[in-house]
Parts: C-alpha cells; sequence; structure tokens
C-alpha cells in the first residue's frame, strides 16, 4: 500500500451549528466530534500518518480533551481563514512524504472503512479520486433578483447530471501539492475544486449517503441516531457470534 497522509480539516468555527465551541470538538455518542473522525481514519488505513488542522486559540483546548479519550496519534497544526488555508497547513505539517494524501473534513464521522479505503484506490490509480452521491431532492437555479412582488425567477436543473460531493478527497501527493500552490478563489469549495482548476480530472467513486456532514444542529440529531443504530447492531452481531462459538 502506498504512503499515506491524512489531513483532518477542523479548522473552522462552526457559525452554522452554533454551540459555545466550533461543532468538531461538541460530542457526538459520548466522544468529541474530531475524536470519532481520527479514530475512523486510523481503523481504515493503519499506518498512516495523521495531522489534524484545529483554530490555532482552540489548540491547548483539543490536547487537553483529546487526552481524556483514546484518540489515535495525530499531529495538530494551526488552520487558516478559510479551509483552503487550512488544507495548505496540513499539507505543509506532513513528515512523512507520503504518496498519497486525503483530505477529510474533521465533522464527517461517519464514512465506513469500506468506502475509505475505495476512494484511496481509486486515487492510487487516477491521480485524483471523491465520493460522491445521487441527489434525491429537485434543485432550482434562481436567476436574478425579486420582482415587485418577491417572486424569485428560478428554473429546474436535471438532477440526474448532479452529484452530491463528500470527503475523504484522495490524489496522490505530486497532483495535490502542485494543485495548491494556486492562490485562493471562493469557487474552491473542496479540494477537487482546486486540482480540477489545475488541469487535472476528478474520478467520481460512490460515497455514502450516511457519510453526513455535521454542519446545522439537526445533523447533530441525525447522526446521534445513525451511531445508536450501528452500535445496537454491533451488540447484536456479538451476540449471534457467541451463540455460534
Ligand atoms: N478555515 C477553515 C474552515 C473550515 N475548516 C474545516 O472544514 C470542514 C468543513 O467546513 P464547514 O462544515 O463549513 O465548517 P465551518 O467552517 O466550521 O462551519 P461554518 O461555515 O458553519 O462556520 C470543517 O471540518 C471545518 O472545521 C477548516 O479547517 N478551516
Ligand atoms: C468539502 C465539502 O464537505 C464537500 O462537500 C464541502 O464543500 C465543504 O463545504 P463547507 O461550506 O466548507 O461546509
Amino acid at each position: 500500500m502506498e504512503r499515506t497522509g491524512i489531513i483532518i480539516v477542523a479548522g473552522g468555527s462552526g457559525r452554522r451549528a452554533g454551540g459555545a465551541r466550533p461543532k468538531q470538538f461538541a460530542f457526538l455518542g459520548g466522544m468529541p466530534v474530531l475524536a470519532r473522525t481520527i479514530n475512523n481514519f486510523a481503523a481504515a488505513m493503519p499506518g498512516a500518518e495523521i495531522v489534524a488542522v484545529l483554530p490555532e486559540q482552540h489548540i491547548e483546548f483539543w490536547n487537553n480533551l483529546a487526552a481524556r479519550f483514546d484518540v489515535a496519534a495525530h499531529a495538530v497544526v494551526a488552520g487558516g481563514a478559510e479551509r483552503f488555508d487550512s488544507v495548505k497547513n496540513g499539507l505543509a505539517a506532513l513528515t512523512t512524504d507520503p504518496e498519497l494524501i486525503a483530505v477529510q473534513d474533521g465533522v464527517r464521522p461517519l464514512g465506513t472503512a469500506a468506502m475509505i479505503r475505495r476512494v484511496a484506490a481509486a486515487a492510487a490509480r487516477h491521480g485524483a479520486a471523491i465520493p460522491v452521491v445521487e441527489a434525491v431532492d429537485s434543485f432550482r437555479e434562481t436567476e436574478g433578483e425579486p420582482d415587485a412582488e418577491g417572486i424569485v425567477p428560478s428554473r429546474i436543473v436535471d438532477r440526474r447530471r448532479l452529484r452530491i460531493v463528500q470527503t475523504p478527497q484522495f490524489f496522490r501527493a505530486d497532483v495535490l501539492r502542485r494543485a495548491y500552490e494556486a492562490d485562493y478563489r471562493t469557487e474552491f469549495t473542496d479540494d477537487a475544486s482546486v486540482v480540477e482548476a489545475a488541469g487535472h480530472p476528478v474520478c467520481l467513486t460512490e460515497g455514502e449517503r450516511e457519510n453526513l456532514k455535521l454542519t446545522t444542529p439537526e445533523d447533530f440529531t441525525i447522526a446521534e441516531a445513525l451511531i445508536a443504530a450501528r452500535e445496537e447492531a454491533e451488540e447484536e452481531q456479538a451476540a449471534t457470534d457467541a451463540k455460534h462459538l
């Protein structure tokens, strides 16, 4: 397997989620969200170098919090104003010269090991790969300003052509590093957009609907329920296995 580096970006302020501290430090199923995300990757990609990118003012808080939980080995580095800047800082902090690099949202703790490895394998082959899922809602593109009655002009978009983009986004190290030499642009909402702007095509792989990004308070409610259901299924499986011993 390729030497792998994982950059877990958790340098945001979590404005949309609210709360006293950024959402990556909130508890989910009895554990900080960021601890879950780090451990998920350590389990899926044993031996990978992990760097967590945090708001500078929360680094000491995180070190104290992480010491209370069983969190897999990881280095910590300060983030920047935009996600783009945080990824750049993460890239600079990798020390093992990885051949493959993943960028993962710190607030996406629920991706399975099978999905993570699938994206990694696609990136090893194609240079750049991301997980996506099909859109299930209808979409409208708005055009222009509201009219005198407050109606915003809009038109339907063909959702069969749309995909919802997730992380982890995996890249060959040379591809990602070269792409991140660019200056920041507002359309860089993920790493695939940066790599694509540098001229490298991105391979779409199958993501998972449960691979939620915790963005608003409602997402936490859904994630709690998913974790409880997974734990229950694991307990049932363990009981079945014990019966068959
Ligand atoms: N300057 C930033 C901004 C975001 N992120 C990280 O990128 C991921 C996805 O971003 P998002 O969900 O938008 O997080 P926030 O920026 O914290 O949320 P909000 O926009 O609601 O403030 C998160 O793990 C977040 O911590 C980061 O590392 N550095
Ligand atoms: C990277 C990402 O999670 C892919 O869906 C998304 O683009 C992050 O967007 P945000 O506005 O920073 O949450």
